[in-house]
């Protein structure tokens, strides 16, 4: 349960700590886990920038200990290599214009067909209710996007009747120079649901649509956690996976503005004798700095 990872964890460690022998997907949903990395303080994105999240969270750039993050993405990638499909959000390409959630490592992409999956990339499943999808700078009159670049996996857009008519108007509005092919299917939600005003998909719909039309058994997810906590207040979030990053930065940017965190304040008030509880199923430290962290978790009434 509890050990080391090498600086690049090889792949029986990785199989070590993330195997998902003998754990079931539901009939109506997927079996699912949330995959993080975090500041000791819980910031998921400095937002200092709009680079990716490895640089500031994971220490990518920080003399001698840029092979946190190469660690700590390897392992990220490991989590997708497990599962079905990844769910992201309109929030997370709008933060990250890198961000491309493909499977970077050859090792990895044969081990999901070792382990069965018929494909060597998961589906990417992009949630957002208002289709804003893009980083879009005010002065431009084209849209760039690494994710939507050669779409060669399928990507599947979660939205709502607003969120496709605003991406149907982008197409007119802009001339799109990245392939927008049969590969990306928009699956449009009833916007009945309201959450502070705005739209909100029902989560428990989109889980069952995942799991009986696209046959998702292992969902990760790899979105904020705004979409994390959604899960877990839901109770359809089984586990949590975490890299804790050692560093201790503050909730707010060096201009004031808040940052987002793993637990938002917003999460669903619990006590002692209700709050989900989490089991530790693996432990794993990494040159006494980083610790990643696999949890189960408890659900109680
Ligand atoms: N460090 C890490 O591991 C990760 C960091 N991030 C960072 O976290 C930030 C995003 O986190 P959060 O602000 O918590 O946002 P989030 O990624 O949880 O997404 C929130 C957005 O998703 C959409 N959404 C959420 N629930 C929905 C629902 N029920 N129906 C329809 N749409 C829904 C809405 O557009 C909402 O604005 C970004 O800056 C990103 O870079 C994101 C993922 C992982
Ligand atoms: N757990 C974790 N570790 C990292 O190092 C990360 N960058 C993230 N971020 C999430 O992964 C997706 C982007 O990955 P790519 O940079 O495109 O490969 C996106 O969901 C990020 O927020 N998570």
């Amino acid at each position: 349960m509890i050990g080391l990872f090498e600086k690049i964890p090889t792949i029986e460690s990785i199989k070590d700590f993330y195997s998902i022998d003998n754990l079931n997907s539901y009939t109506d949903r997927p079996y699912s886990w949330s995959n993080t990395v975090c500041t000791l303080d819980g910031v998921i994105n400095l937002n200092e920038d709009l680079t990716s999240i490895g640089g500031g969270i994971a220490l990518k750039h920080v003399p001698q200990l840029g092979y946190l993050s190469e660690a700590d993405f390897r392992i990220l990638n490991a989590g997708w290599a497990f599962s079905d499909a990844v769910l992201i959000t309109g929030k997370i390409l709008r933060d990250e214009i890198d961000a491309i959630c493909k499977i970077e490592f050859e090792d990895l992409t044969n081990l999901r067909l070792q382990i069965g999956k018929k494909t060597l990339q998961p589906l990417r499943l992009v949630l957002s209710s208002s289709g804003h999808i893009f980083n879009i700078r005010q002065d431009s009159t084209s849209i760039d996007s690494k994710f939507f670049e050669n779409v060669t996996s399928k990507i599947i857009i979660l939205t709502t009747k607003k969120g496709s008519d605003y991406l149907s108007t982008l197409r007119l509005d802009y001339k799109f120079n990245f392939e927008w092919n049969s590969n990306v299917e928009i699956v449009i939600f009833d916007d009945d649901q309201l959450d502070n005003g705005k739209e909100s998909i029902d989560l428990r719909k989109m889980l069952k649509l995942l799991k009986i039309r696209f046959k998702i058994d292992y969902l990760d997810v790899s979105s904020g956690g705004t979409v994390i906590q959604q899960f877990r207040d839901l109770n359809v979030v089984d586990e949590l996976r975490m890299t804790i990053s050692p560093q201790i930065v503050g909730i707010k940017n060096s201009l004031g503005v808040d940052r987002p965190t793993i637990f938002p304040s917003t999460c669903k008030s619990y006590n002692c004798n209700n709050s989900p509880l989490l089991t530790w199923k693996g432990i794993r430290l990494l040159g006494e700095r980083m610790i990643f962290l696999r949890g189960i978790y408890q659900y109680r009434p």
